[in-house]
């Protein structure tokens, strides 16, 4: 469970059998996870390798056979919310996601759970690579504005690289530095597996012009979210 996503307007018809659904595809995802760590590691002779393309090319061909155009935007998942299945970083379909579980920690503060960055992350020999933790800071501190009712888009991101990330076990948190109106500041951290920081952060989150309207509604967990004079919908 990720924190910080909104009830869903979609009422969901048969939540036991989108359960099974779901659990199919992150089934999915979790066999791809294991067969792209395995592509970086594997040292199997080359027409073995060879033979297992065919056999994944062919695996490709039978999901093709029903898919979407393009990409999954929000869906409405069996416990009625609106998630991104397809994010790179949390998303339950994303084979490529470490994956993320973000929670809510505290008032204005979320961690990501430890998890495990593999050879498929590395940058330099051994240690994890930089834009990887960018994108890994980018969702932790990100769902900070969103659990306090100001889900906003990144308009920067500082990173400060303490020292080399070892690839292994990771987890990350976040708070709210500060707000101003529609803008959230917080501030983050990776850690190693040892607990020590290797990679502080500090973001500015804003909530889009665009999206303004829609906070402060019944569809939103943000409903009780008391928009600012200066910046309401119209601002
Ligand atoms: C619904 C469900 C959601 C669920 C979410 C779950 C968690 C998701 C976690 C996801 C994590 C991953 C997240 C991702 O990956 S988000 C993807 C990466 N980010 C983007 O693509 C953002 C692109 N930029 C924009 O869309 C706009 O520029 C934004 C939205 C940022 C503001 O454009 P907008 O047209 O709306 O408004 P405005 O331009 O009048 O600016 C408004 C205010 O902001 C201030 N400002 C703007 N930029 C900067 C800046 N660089 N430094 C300092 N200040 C800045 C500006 O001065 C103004 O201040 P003020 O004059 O009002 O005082």
């Amino acid at each position: 469970m990720t924190a910080g996503t909104y009830p869903s307007p979609e009422p969901v018809e048969d939540p036991e059998a989108l359960r099974a659904d779901e659990a199919a595809y992150r089934d999915l995802a979790d066999a791809v996870r294991e067969l792209l760590d395995l592509t970086v590691r594997t040292r199997v002779d080359q027409p073995e390798r060879a033979a297992v393309a065919t056999e994944v090319r062919a695996l490709s061909a039978r999901l093709s056979a029903r898919a979407q155009d393009g990409p999954l935007g929000l869906e409405t998942t069996s416990d009625g919310r609106l998630r991104d299945h397809g994010n790179p970083m949390v998303g339950m379909r994303n084979p490529v996601a470490p994956p993320l579980t973000v929670r809510q920690t505290g008032e204005g503060e979320a961690a990501a759970d430890p998890f495990v960055l593999g050879a498929a992350y590395e940058g330099p020999p051994g240690h994890v690579h930089g834009g990887i933790i960018a994108s890994v800071l980018d969702q932790v501190l990100g769902t900070v504005p969103a659990i306090v009712g100001r889900p906003g888009m990144t308009a920067y991101l500082n990173l400060t690289y303490r020292r080399p990330t070892p690839l292994g076990q990771v987890s990350g948190r976040a708070r709210v530095a500060g707000t101003d109106g529609w803008k959230t500041t917080v501030t983050g951290e990776l850690l190693d597996a040892d607990g020590q920081v290797t990679v502080e952060a500090e973001g500015l989150f804003v909530v889009p012009r665009w999206a303004r309207q829609y906070l402060g509604t019944p569809t939103g967990d943000a409903g009780d979210f008391e928009a600012p004079a200066e910046a309401g919908p119209d601002a």
